[in-house]
């Protein structure tokens, strides 16, 4: 595995803004961050924090209008061909075709990666493998379950091997059982490649199984990061305490994700 030490991401003083109707609205201001290479990095905050902002960033599909960042050894505004070579992403709303097989979509993931056909038969099978997808592969997109889904768009951001996966709330809407078994898979994918990971989440307890390091952002800048028990330690008074007391410090609000507002019944 990769020394220690070595980055996988570096940023300083990412910033983004968006003009709209109402002026102008910042929704990243000036985010400093450093994973390491092998890391697992969850990015916390409350909704409309800047999280995918940033994810869209550091993944090239949005321009900083502040600030700097090497991604995978490449520098993202320099060689943003780089960036998307080394890196994995997947997107909080996969825009895979319902109508076409399990088979086609990582068939052309593959092509669009410009691996040659022997290649990318190799890492069907290995893909197919690694993520539980046999016996899916002739299904057409649209009839997977949720959990089968992510594993999918999982499978399609690993085809090219990225050094580093960004993923935006990966486990949103999937049951108990679904969201531990993609746990799993993300810490398998970790080890056996050396995957540096960057996910954003909103279940804290999510957060606190799988992520080495957390990076707490609120209104565009970051406010806390640590480990789980150290944030924990510091914002809750101990670290046996509960990262939603944490978070609730931090930020004086829950991480509930908006969907689960309660509802008046
Ligand atoms: N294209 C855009 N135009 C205008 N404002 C935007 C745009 N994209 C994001 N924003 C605003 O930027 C802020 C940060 O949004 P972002 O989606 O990054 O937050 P988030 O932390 O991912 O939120 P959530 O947890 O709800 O997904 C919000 O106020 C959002 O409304």
């Amino acid at each position: 595995m990769d020394a220690p030490d070595r980055l996988s991401i570096s940023a300083t003083g990412l910033t983004r803004a968006f003009r709209t109707g109402r002026g102008p609205v910042e929704a990243v201001r000036g985010i400093d961050l450093t994973v390491r290479a092998g890391e697992i990095l969850g990015l916390l905050g409350p909704n409309g924090a800047g999280k995918t902002t940033t994810l869209r960033m550091l993944t090239t599909l949005l321009s900083p209008t502040g600030g700097t960042a090497t991604v995978a050894g490449h520098d993202l505004a320099r060689d943003p061909a780089g960036v998307r070579r080394r890196t994995g992403y997947v997107a909080q709303s996969g825009g895979v075709d319902p109508t076409v097989s399990v088979r086609e979509e990582l068939l052309t993931q593959a092509r669009l990666y410009r691996l040659r056909k022997a290649e990318a038969a190799a890492r069907l099978e290995e893909l197919t493998l690694d993520l539980g997808l046999t016996g899916l592969l002739d299904r057409p997109c649209g009839a997977l379950s949720g959990g089968q889904r992510r594993r999918l768009d999982l499978a399609m951001a690993l085809t090219h091997r990225p050094e580093v996966l960004f993923l935006d709330e990966p486990t949103t809407g999937l049951d108990p059982g679904s969201r531990a078994d993609l746990w799993d898979l993300l810490r398998r994918v970790r080890a056996e490649w050396g995957t540096t990971v960057v996910l954003t989440t909103h279940y804290l307890d999510e957060a606190d199984a799988l992520a080495d390091r957390l990076v707490v952002v609120d209104r565009g800048a970051v406010v806390a990061e640590g480990t789980p028990a150290a944030l924990k330690a510091r914002h809750a008074g101990s670290p046996d305490a509960s990262l939603q007391d944490a978070f609730l410090a931090i930020t004086g609000r829950t991480a509930a994700p908006r969907e689960s507002a309660p509802v008046a019944v």
